[in-house]
């Protein structure tokens, strides 16, 4: 299998370009090869697939084997792959995703930054989806308890195509994802588990943001999370529609737009090497 390793931000990736269906065991094959220590490593198992719709077709897996319906950084690395190794005939292209078709622009002199239009985030409770049947899910109340300790967060609601849960913290820097990430993304709260993106905000243009993805642990960048937080965090006042989310990976500049509603978001796609994996 030839693969080639990419990132979005130190979010990871190994990319499959194929003409063909996915192998029957994707999901075996997705846990085995993002494995750190038996495998190649990754946080997803991406496939670059034809299209009748759009441009290029993608496919993501988890390094846990499942699969979301949406990764903003595999979509620029995506974009960028096709771009340089499959089509260079035109800078804006589109990508169809599981949760629908981004509008993607190839920016710089070296086609390293690409902008993405993500379309409209969903902010109704049930089809985020969460178990608050609201409008909204603004600062909701969530309880967890690790090792006989009791903690309350609030958490505001956004799905970008994937469920996300914004929770803001005094000191993101310090604070203990490892220990309420996994509780919070697997509450009861969020009938399709949920990616958590816990955020110290540092002016209305500026977030620090780190982020327990579903299905793979602590990342060093989350594209849709850092949409879900720029989002967030505008619909609660604390920051304006448009603002740098400054991850541990890196940065990604994001914008929601008041004419369409849409969330764009700007930032790097990196290739690291070209592989074949033996069977
Ligand atoms: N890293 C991604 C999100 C990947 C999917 C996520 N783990 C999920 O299960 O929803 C991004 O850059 O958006």
């Amino acid at each position: 299998m030839k693969f080639t390793k990419m990132h979005g931000l130190g979010n990871d990736f190994i990319i499959v370009a194929s003409e063909q269906e996915l192998p029957e065991a994707v999901s075996t094959l997705a846990k085995q090869v993002c494995d750190r220590h038996f495998g190649i490593g990754a946080d997803g198992l991406v496939y670059l697939l034809p299209s009748n719709r759009a441009d290029v077709r993608m496919r993501i897996f988890n390094a846990d084997g499942s699969e979301p319906e949406q990764c903003g950084n595999a979509v620029r690395c995506v974009a960028r792959y096709y771009y340089e190794r499959i089509s260079d005939a035109k800078r804006e292209l589109t990508v169809e995703t599981g949760a629908g078709i981004q509008r993607v622009w190839i920016e710089g002199d070296d086609n390293t930054q690409v902008r993405v239009d993500m379309g409209n985030p969903i902010l109704a409770g049930l089809q985020i989806p969460t178990t608050v049947d609201g409008e909204r899910v603004v600062d909701q109340e969530i309880a967890v308890t690790a090792e006989g300790e009791g903690q309350s967060y609030f958490f505001t609601g956004v799905s970008m195509g994937n469920p996300h849960g914004v929770i803001e913290v005094k000191d993101v820097q310090h604070f203990p994802v490892e220990k309420w990430g996994p509780l919070l993304e697997n509450h009861p709260i969020f009938p399709h588990k949920a990616n958590i993106e816990f955020i110290s905000v540092r002016s209305k243009n500026e977030v620090d943001m780190r982020v327990w993805e579903r299905g793979v642990g602590e990342t060093l960048a989350c594209g849709t999370g850092a949409c879900a937080t720029l989002v967030a965090t505008s619909l609660r006042g604390r920051t304006e529609r448009q603002g740098t989310v400054h991850l541990l990976g890196g940065d990604l500049f994001i914008e929601w737009q008041e004419s369409d509603g849409c969330v764009y978001m700007t930032g790097a796609a990196s290739f690291v090497f070209d592989g074949v994996l033996q069977g």
